[in-house]
Order: C-alpha cells, then sequence, then structure tokens
C-alpha cells in the first residue's frame, strides 16, 4: 500500500505543484491519477520513487516513511515506465531490460536470461533482443520499457503517460497488454494519463485532479461515472458520458445496444 498523507511540493522557483494531497492506493491494484497538464500529477508519481522529494508531508509505502530510504536504492525497487519509453539508445533491447537487474548485482548471464522471458511477457518476438531501440516500431519500444520496468520484479510499477507517443490502434493494443498482464502479475500500478477512456479501463481507482494536486473526485471509475462530484468532473469525463442512455435494439437477429442518438455500443451476448 501507498499512502500520500498531507503532501505539498513547491519547487525551488516558488511553483506550487501540489498544495494538500492525501490518497491511499491500495496494493495489487491500478490507481490513474487523471488531470489535465500541470495538475501536478508526475510530480506527485515522481515522489513514490523520490525523484521528487516533497516539501511538506511524507509517501509511505507499507506504512513506512520513504523520506527515510536511499533514494537509488528505493529507484531500483520499483518499475518506472514512461512516454517515449526512455530507452538507452546505444544499448540493444536485451541490455536495456537488463541493465537495472544487473545494477541491483544479478549476474548479467542471469539478468540477460530473465530479459529474454521479459520479453515473452509484453509480446514481444525475442529475435528484437539484440535490435538497438531505434530499430523498433514506437509500440515496440513501449513494450520493452514495460519489460524494463518490470525487470526488477518490482511490487509497485509507476507508468507516466506510457502510451501517450503511440497511435490509437496500437495504444488500444498496449492497454489491453496492460490488463492481461496485471490479471497475471497483480502489481501495485500507479498510471498517469489525460486520457479519459484510457484511465476508465485501466484504473480500479481513479482520482480526477486539478491543478495544485487538489482531487476533484476520487472512485471507481462507475461511482464517477454514475455520480460526478460536480461540474469540473462533469465536464473532464465529457459531458454526455454519464447520461448516454443505451438501448438494445434487434438487428439481424443479434441484439445490439444503441446510445440515445442510435450510435452502436456493442452486441450482447446470445
Ligand atoms: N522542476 C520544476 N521546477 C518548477 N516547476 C515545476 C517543476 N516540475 C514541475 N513544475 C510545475 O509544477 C506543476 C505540476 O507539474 P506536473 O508535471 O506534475 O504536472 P502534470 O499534471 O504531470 O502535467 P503533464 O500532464 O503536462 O505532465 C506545473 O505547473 C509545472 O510547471
Amino acid at each position: 500500500m501507498i499512502e500520500f498523507r498531507s503532501v505539498g511540493k513547491t519547487f525551488d522557483d516558488g511553483t506550487v505543484a501540489v498544495r494538500d494531497f492525501s490518497l491511499i492506493l491500495p496494493s495489487h491494484s491500478t490507481t490513474v491519477l487523471l488531470g489535465s497538464s500541470g495538475s501536478g500529477k508526475t510530480t506527485l508519481l515522481r515522489m513514490i520513487n523520490r525523484m521528487v522529494d516533497p516539501t511538506s508531508g511524507s509517501v509511505l509505502i507499507d506504512g513506512a516513511d520513504i523520506a527515510g530510504r536511499r533514494p537509488v536504492e528505493l529507484r531500483r525497487s520499483i518499475g518506472y515506465v514512461m512516454q517515449n519509453s526512455g530507452l538507452l539508445p546505444h544499448r540493444t533491447v536485451l541490455d536495456n531490460v537488463a541493465t537495472v537487474p544487473v545494477l541491483r548485482g544479478v549476474r548479467k548471464r542471469d539478468a540477460r536470461a530473465r530479459a529474454l522471458e521479459l520479453l515473452d511477457t509484453v509480446g514481444l518476438d525475442r529475435a528484437l533482443a539484440d535490435r538497438y531501440p531505434s530499430q523498433l516500431s514506437g509500440g515496440q519500444q513501449q513494450r520493452v520499457g514495460v519489460a524494463r520496468g518490470l525487470a526488477a520484479d518490482p511490487n509497485i510499477l509507476l507508468m507516466d503517460e506510457p502510451f501517450g507517443a503511440v497511435d490509437p490502434l496500437v495504444r488500444a493494443e498496449l492497454q489491453q497488454e496492460l490488463l492481461r498482464l496485471q490479471g497475471e502479475l497483480g502489481k501495485t500500478v500507479v498510471f498517469v494519463t489525460h486520457d479519459v477512456d484510457e484511465a476508465f479501463l485501466l484504473a480500479d481507482q481513479v482520482v480526477i485532479m486539478r491543478e495544485g494536486g487538489e482531487v476533484a473526485q476520487r472512485g471507481t471509475p462507475a461511482e464517477i461515472l454514475a455520480g460526478p462530484a460536480d461540474d469540473f468532473v462533469a465536464g473532464f469525463i465529457g459531458a454526455d458520458r454519464g447520461n448516454r442512455r443505451l438501448h438494445v435494439r434487434e438487428v439481424n437477429g443479434a441484439r445490439v445496444v444503441v446510445d440515445a442518438q442510435g450510435r452502436p455500443a456493442g452486441v450482447l451476448e446470445p
């Protein structure tokens, strides 16, 4: 479990990124921080592995304040996946994945064997292991990024807009892949995005943020859809989303679900 306790962050230049943020992120579930640019999502995410330290309040992992942990050691024990994958351009795919375990003292041979397994895990062909990042598609690079995030077998996986830079089809594929992986691995995932559909698809818990790291609403996707806390939330999640009344219509013997405008939303199982 991760806990933010009245956390604030004012940067050296006086920018108040987060005023007073409290949240519990249960273990083995996915929490999505959703909000527009500048609402403090990345700042909060980076507090979990001490890339950023709060100026007030504290962050706890399993009840222990991480202010007492050595940042480098903490960072190596937590997976971190970012937009544009953050891969090292002059290292092969395999070495990119194996880097952190080697830094933690795993023998190179063992780290590479494990890295090959991780390529399977994230759905990448092992034949890509010796390529350099520039020789991969954007979607493949993101998969390598996820494999690298998982390499140290962390309990916590931080993902900062990991699928922001790929086209919509590949993005949908990566989202499904993450759902599958999460079903198997059950990590404590903290995911930052400003894409509402992505947030609702992936999250167990959604936290809608507004400027200054203020929580506009927190809940399951269903709770937020069913009862947006205010106009800001309603506007953010799309005004028509909550009251998109769905109907069932018969089409060629199949039961098709359509919305108020008659747009098909899906097919009911027979
Ligand atoms: N190192 C820094 N020094 C000064 N201000 C910063 C620094 N890092 C972030 N900020 C400011 O803090 C605020 C929150 O930034 P943050 O990156 O956490 O937002 P975000 O919600 O992740 O936005 P985005 O979706 O654009 O990534 C912004 O106003 C930003 O300009």
